[in-house]
């Protein structure tokens, strides 16, 4: 089942949280939608499932504009960060709920529901677990069993909003390859809010930036992490350092650093440059206009990446800089020392 979304626009109390929202997911995909708080991931996918009404625009299903169509016409699943699942029924129970109130002419069989149970079990390994009660399970358990309720009903679209939240780390990450190996074998056309960049880029087969009510960039995540649409894209996923300059006959100029910049104008614009940690060469001395003197205020050396932050001699502004333990060794770095680092990729806008 393929969502439209045409022109989506939603006000609360004069405040425009969605913008002029257009996005198509075909069928079987699984997108991302990423961005900062507030910026209208929640809203957006409330509006897909028939909790909130758009003031503009329209959600069409496989070609039927649902858009005023009842929550329970759209045949969503969902799974929310604090799924509450009925803490009095056992894990298979709370599965079974959704199939059993189902009225009478299209209730399954008891058997047909058992059947489905133990098959759903097995898909999000909890084979052994359905007799117990979500007060003996681990948080990541929870979270499966509230998927595994949320497919038990076969929903066209499965939404899925910042469903590993509350979970730590290393729970999450479990998560995020057990997720993706899910839609694997289910297919089920999936849209998963989330403002948490890594988990967005490993399990979606697109990324939606949103930030103020506003799509930003569309892409796969190959697409948006190396092509990153605008500075507020570059900026919000992975780290990167910033260089305000201006652009001058194609040349980005921040103080004492230089480099091309190649954007058609000969306009003076302002500028903005973004270098990722690991995009630096380290000299001993100045090679050029195209490098920067720094010198190093902090070495954290735990493990194969070393991280090294500097400071500018001539705005005095921090940079973050990665390099491998090897290189870092055959340079002798210290504390204290003044370098040179050179950007090996810069990308450039013209704001
Ligand atoms: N029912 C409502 N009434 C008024 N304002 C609302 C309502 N629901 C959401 N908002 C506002 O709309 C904006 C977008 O909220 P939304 O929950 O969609 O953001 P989000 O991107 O999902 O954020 P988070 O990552 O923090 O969950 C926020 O400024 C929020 O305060």
């Amino acid at each position: 089942m393929s969502i439209e979304i045409n022109h989506v626009s939603k006000a609360f109390d004069s405040f425009q949280i969605l913008n002029d929202i257009n996005l198509t997911i075909p069928t079987g995909e699984l997108v991302a939608l990423l961005g900062p708080s507030g910026s209208g991931k929640t809203s957006l996918l409330r509006i897909v499932a028939g909790l909130e009404q758009p003031d503009n625009g329209q959600i069409v299903f496989h070609g039927q504009d649902l858009t005023n169509a009842h929550i329970k016409e759209r045949q969503v699943g969902f799974v929310f960060q604090h799924y509450a699942l009925f803490q009095n029924m056992t894990v298979f129970n709370n599965i079974a709920y959704g199939l059993r109130v189902r009225p009478r002419k299209i209730r399954p069989s008891r058997a047909e529901i058992k059947a489905k149970v133990d098959k759903l079990l097995r898909l999000v390994r909890l084979e052994p677990f359905g007799k117990r009660y979500p007060s003996q399970l681990s948080g990541g358990q929870r979270q499966r069993v509230a998927l595994a309720r949320a497919l038990a009903i076969e929903p066209k679209i499965l939404l899925l909003d910042e469903p590993f939240g509350a979970l730590d780390a290393k729970v999450r990450k479990e998560l995020r390859y057990w997720l993706r190996e899910l839609h694997e074998s289910v297919k089920v056309t999936s849209i998963f809010v989330t403002h948490d960049q890594e988990e967005a880029f490993e399990v979606a087969d697109r990324v939606v930036i949103i930030q103020n009510g506003k799509i930003e960039q569309v892409g796969t995540p190959e697409q948006v992490y190396n092509h990153p649409a605008n500075p507020f894209v570059y900026d919000f996923i992975g780290s990167a350092n910033k260089f305000e300059g201006k652009i001058i006959n194609g040349t980005f100029i921040d103080g004492s650093f230089e480099t091309e910049a190649p954007i058609d104008s000969n306009i003076e614009s302002a500028g903005l440059g973004f270098v990722r940690p690991y995009h630096f060469v380290i000299e001993k001395d100045r090679s050029g206009k195209y490098s920067i003197p720094v010198q190093i205020k902090h070495i954290h050396a735990v493990g194969p990446t070393v991280h090294l932050e500097v400071e500018r001699s001539d705005s005095h502004n921090v940079l973050n800089i990665e390099i491998n333990w090897e290189e870092f060794s055959l340079l002798n770095l210290k504390k204290d020392q003044t370098i040179h680092i050179k950007p090996k990729k810069v990308q450039i806008f013209a704001v």
